[in-house]
C-alpha cells in the first residue's frame, strides 16, 4: 500500500473526526489505534489516521510516539504528514504541540511548519492568530474550564510560542484570501525571518482549500479536521488522489445491548446527558466514591446489567467546573483525570463481558482509556452522525465485530445520544 497521506492524530476522538472528514471528502480512509502490527489485514487505503493518547501526557513520551508514528506512516509511502490536534488547540504551556511540532519539523527538515486549527463546520475560525469557538474568542469559552487543559489565552501565536523552541509567526486572512500561491510566499518570508512555525488564520472552506493546497508543497503541516479537509481536497485537485464516493460501512449490524460512558465534562456533553435523562436511564457515577476504590465500579456494572437488556443505558461521571474543580484540589488534577478514565474503561470492559458491542463514549481521553482496554487494533469509518463524529466499525480485536462513536467533549446537540444510538445498529 502507498498512502498519499499519513495522519497522527493527538487522540483518538480526535482522529475519528479527521478520518470521517477525510472519507467525506473522498480520500479511502481507517483510523488504526496505534502503530498497527504487521499482522493485521488492512484494507487499501489512501489515508491512515494513527490515533495516539498524547495530548496530556509527559512531552517526552508524547514526541518519542509522535515521531515513531511519523517514520511509520513515511514508510509506507506519505509524503506529507498531518499532525491532527484538537480545534480549540487543547494544550498547556508545557506541550504537548509546540514539542511535537519541533520534532516532527526536524525529522521532516522543514523549515516552517504551517499550523491551523479551523474547522469552521464547528464553529472553530482563526482570525489574526485568535481562535474562536462560535462566536467566543477560545479564552471566553467553555474550553476555559477543561479539566485536563483550560485554556486562558485565543492569541495562538502565543500560545503556541510558550511550547515551542521555535519563533512562530502568523499567516493572516488577507493572505489566505490571496490563495494558495500567496500563503506559500509568506511562509518563505516568515522563514527566512527565522520561524519555524505560522500560525495561519482561516474562517471559511474557501480558505482551508488555498491552505491545503500550500500545505501540500511541504512535508509536515498540524491542525485539526478543517486542515484535513483542505490536504483532501489539494490531493484530489492535484490528481495525486482519485476521489472516491464515501462508501460508508454499515456491516452486519452487531446488535444486542448498547451502552454510553461519558467521561466528558463538556458543557455540550453536560446538556446531552441532561437530555437523554428524559428518555434512557442515566447513572451518574460519584467521582469521590471512584477516587477511593474499584465498587463504584462493580455497582455501575450491577445497576446496567439490570436494565440493559430493555433499554440503552448511559454511565456517567461527568461533572460541573465547580465540582470538578474541587475534587482536583483534593486528589491532583492528573490523577483525578487517570483514575476516572481507568474506572471508566473498566465499566467499559465489564460492560463488553456482559454483550455490550454497541458503544458511545463521550469525551476523548476517555475514549483513548476505553479503547485501549478493549483493545481494539484498528476501525474503519461508517456513517456520520454529526459534524465530527462518525460511527465505527472495529477491525481485529477480541471481541468480534463492534460499533462504536467516539464523541469529542465539545461535539454534538443536544439529542446526539439518542440520535447516535437510533443509527449504531
Ligand atoms: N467528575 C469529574 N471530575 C473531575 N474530572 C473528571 C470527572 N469526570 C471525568 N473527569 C476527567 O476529565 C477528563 C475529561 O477529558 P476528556 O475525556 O478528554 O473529555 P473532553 O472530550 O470533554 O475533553 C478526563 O481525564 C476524565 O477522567
Ligand atoms: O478537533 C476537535 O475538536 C476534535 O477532533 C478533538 O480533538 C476533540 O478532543 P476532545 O474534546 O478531547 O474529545
Amino acid at each position: 500500500m502507498t498512502l498519499s497521506l499519513g495522519c497522527i492524530a493527538d487522540d483518538y476522538t480526535g482522529a475519528s473526526d479527521l478520518a470521517n472528514t477525510l472519507a467525506k471528502e473522498g480520500l479511502r480512509t481507517i483510523q488504526t489505534i496505534g502503530i498497527p502490527t504487521d499482522d493485521l489485514a488492512l484494507p487499501e487505503v489512501d489515508a491512515i489516521v494513527v490515533s495516539l493518547k498524547i495530548r496530556s501526557i509527559a512531552a517526552p513520551e508524547a514526541v518519542e510516539r509522535a515521531r515513531a508514528s511519523d517514520r511509520w506512516l513515511r514508510e509506507r509511502g506519505a509524503d506529507h504528514v498531518m499532525y491532527k490536534i484538537c480545534s480549540t488547540f487543547d494544550s498547556t504551556d508545557s506541550g504537548n504541540i509546540g514539542p511535537v511540532l519541533d520534532s516532527l519539523r526536524a525529522d521532516a527538515g522543514e523549515t516552517t511548519v504551517l499550523v491551523t486549527p479551523a474547522f469552521p463546520q464547528t464553529g472553530r475560525t482563526v482570525y489574526q492568530g485568535n481562535l474562536f469557538v462560535g462566536a467566543a474568542p477560545l479564552n471566553e469559552s467553555p474550553l476555559k474550564d477543561h479539566p485536563l487543559n483550560p485554556m486562558h489565552d485565543a492569541n495562538l501565536v502565543r500560545v503556541l510560542a510558550r511550547q515551542s523552541a521555535a519563533a512562530v509567526g502568523l499567516v493572516d486572512l488577507a493572505i489566505v484570501a490571496r490563495g494558495a500561491e500567496a500563503i506559500v510566499e509568506r511562509l518563505a518570508q516568515l522563514a527566512s525571518d527565522g520561524n519555524g512555525a505560522a500560525i495561519t488564520d482561516a474562517v471559511f472552506e474557501s480558505d482551508l482549500e488555498a491552505i491545503g493546497a500550500a500545505a501540500l508543497r511541504q512535508r509536515l503541516s498540524i491542525g485539526a479536521s478543517g486542515l484535513g479537509l483542505g490536504l483532501a481536497r489539494g490531493l484530489i485537485a492535484a490528481g495525486t488522489v482519485r476521489r472516491h464516493e464515501r462508501t460508508a460501512v454499515y456491516g452486519k449490524p452487531v446488535g444486542g445491548p448498547a451502552a454510553v460512558l461519558a467521561g466528558s465534562c463538556s458543557q455540550a456533553t453536560l446538556k446531552q446527558i441532561a437530555k437523554a435523562e428524559q428518555t434512557m436511564p442515566v447513572l451518574r457515577l460519584d467521582p469521590e466514591k471512584l477516587m477511593n476504590g474499584r465498587e463504584e465500579a462493580q455497582l455501575a456494572l450491577d445497576w446496567a446489567a439490570e436494565r440493559m437488556a430493555r433499554t440503552p443505558v448511559i454511565i456517567a461521571s461527568s461533572s460541573n467546573p465547580v465540582d470538578v474543580s474541587r475534587l482536583q484540589t483534593r486528589y491532583g488534577r492528573d490523577a483525578v483525570g487517570k483514575v476516572i478514565e481507568q474506572s471508566l474503561a473498566a465499566i467499559a470492559e465489564g460492560l463488553v463481558e456482559r454483550g455490550v458491542r454497541r458503544l458511545i463514549v463521550a469525551g476523548g481521553e476517555t475514549s483513548g482509556a476505553v479503547v485501549d482496554r478493549l483493545a481494539i487494533p484498528a476501525f474503519q469509518l461508517g456513517q456520520e452522525i454529526v459534524a465530527g463524529v462518525p460511527v465505527l466499525h472495529s477491525i481485529g480485536g477480541r471481541h468480534g465485530g463492534m460499533v462504536l462513536a467516539l464523541k469529542s467533549g465539545n461535539f454534538g446537540g443536544e439529542s446526539f445520544f439518542a440520535d447516535a444510538l437510533a443509527i449504531m445498529a
